[in-house]
């Protein structure tokens, strides 16, 4: 117990992040030393907030987490990259399907799939115009609810949250880019970027703080004032990616993130996203046309008429 309890307080001793996987599991995340400490813990977790951790009576490092109770009963310690959980699942479909009710009758957009992708990986989703590939994102996303079968992102199966639980879900743990990159004209580059800031009631300083660090991170100081017409299409992207990062998303979603955007600022998008993937080990799904935009991606799965009919693994000739 003493051991456990030595491990514990050198957790938070550093910088943390805290990553739980459902049923009681939870990973504590050391940032700083790129180590993961997996925990089992019984007791209250409070929401994530941006706030100065308190442990029985002591302040430690700025943390990304508060917790109001927690007790550990069993520790492994591993090393390895904390945020994409080894081969934990990020997103898990098991017969999903999508029929879309209209008029002349029900249109199947997506026929029942079992898709698995794993934490940490960089999927891209191709086919034919129609094929579904956005109206699986929208599903992935929580943006919409199967017709049948089941979606789990990150353990938390999204068809059994009603729809302000979604809500929350997609502000804390999900990014999204789109093609056109859907900007607010009238607010500026940093109110953009700040809008789930806002939704979250996150202080102002500390808003200040983290769009100064995005616009860093996408390139674009100096830009914060501008508003999305003052600026290239790839400028807004980056914009676009910025706004995604603000809750620290453990996926992004793209659809067709490239797809407005010329040879180069196409480039520049891509290789922000493949960072934030190696770097910030944030799993990232987009949609595209463009294969030498797939070649981003570690597997490629292709959708034909609603329907998986291919995935190419990493090492296939892609990355
Ligand atoms: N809300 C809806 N109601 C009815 N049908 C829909 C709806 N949304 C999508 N569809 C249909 O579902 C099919 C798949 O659409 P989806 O947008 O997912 O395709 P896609 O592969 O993303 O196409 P694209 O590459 O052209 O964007 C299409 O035939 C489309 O017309």
């Amino acid at each position: 117990m003493a051991s456990l309890a030595a491990s514990f307080f050198f957790c938070f001793e550093q910088r943390v992040d805290l990553v739980s996987f459902g049923s009681g599991m939870t990973m504590l995340c050391d940032r700083d030393k790129d180590r993961a400490h997996g925990l089992r813990a019984y007791g209250m977790f409070l929401r994530e907030e941006r706030k100065y951790l308190r442990w029985e009576g002591t302040s430690f490092a700025r943390s990304e987490v508060r917790i109001g109770y927690m007790m550990v009963s069993y520790q492994t310690t591993g090393s390895g990259n904390c945020l994409t959980g080894g081969n934990q699942s990020m997103i898990k479909l098991k017969n999903v399907s999508k029929v879309f009710t209209l008029e002349a009758g029900g249109f199947t957009a997506l026929k029942p799939s079992n898709i698995d992708i794993k934490k940490g990986e960089f999927i891209a989703i191709m086919g034919p115009s129609g094929s579904g590939k956005s109206t699986l994102l929208q599903l992935l996303g929580g943006l919409d609810l199967p017709t049948a079968g089941t979606i789990a992102v990150d353990g938390v199966q999204l068809d059994r949250l009603n729809e302000k639980e979604r809500t929350l879900f997609r502000r804390e743990k999900v990014g999204f880019v789109f093609q056109n990159y859907q900007l607010l004209p009238m607010m500026t580059v940093a109110e953009n970027i700040a809008l789930s800031l806002a939704a979250n009631k996150t202080p102002k300083a500390e808003t200040d703080a983290i769009v100064a660090r995005l616009l860093r991170e996408v390139n674009l100081e100096g830009k914060a004032t501008n508003f999305p017409a003052q600026l290239s299409g790839g400028q807004q992207q980056r914009v676009a990616i910025a706004r995604a990062l603000a809750m620290k998303p453990l996926l992004i979603l793209a659809d067709e993130p490239t797809g407005n955007l010329d040879r180069k600022n196409g480039e520049d998008v891509l290789q922000l996203l493949s960072r934030l993937n190696r770097e910030e080990h944030i799993t990232i799904v987009m949609v595209t046309h463009d294969r030498h935009a797939a070649e981003a991606a570690d597997r490629v799965i292709t959708l034909r008429d609603g329907e998986v009919v291919q995935t190419v693994l990493e090492g296939a000739g892609l990355k």
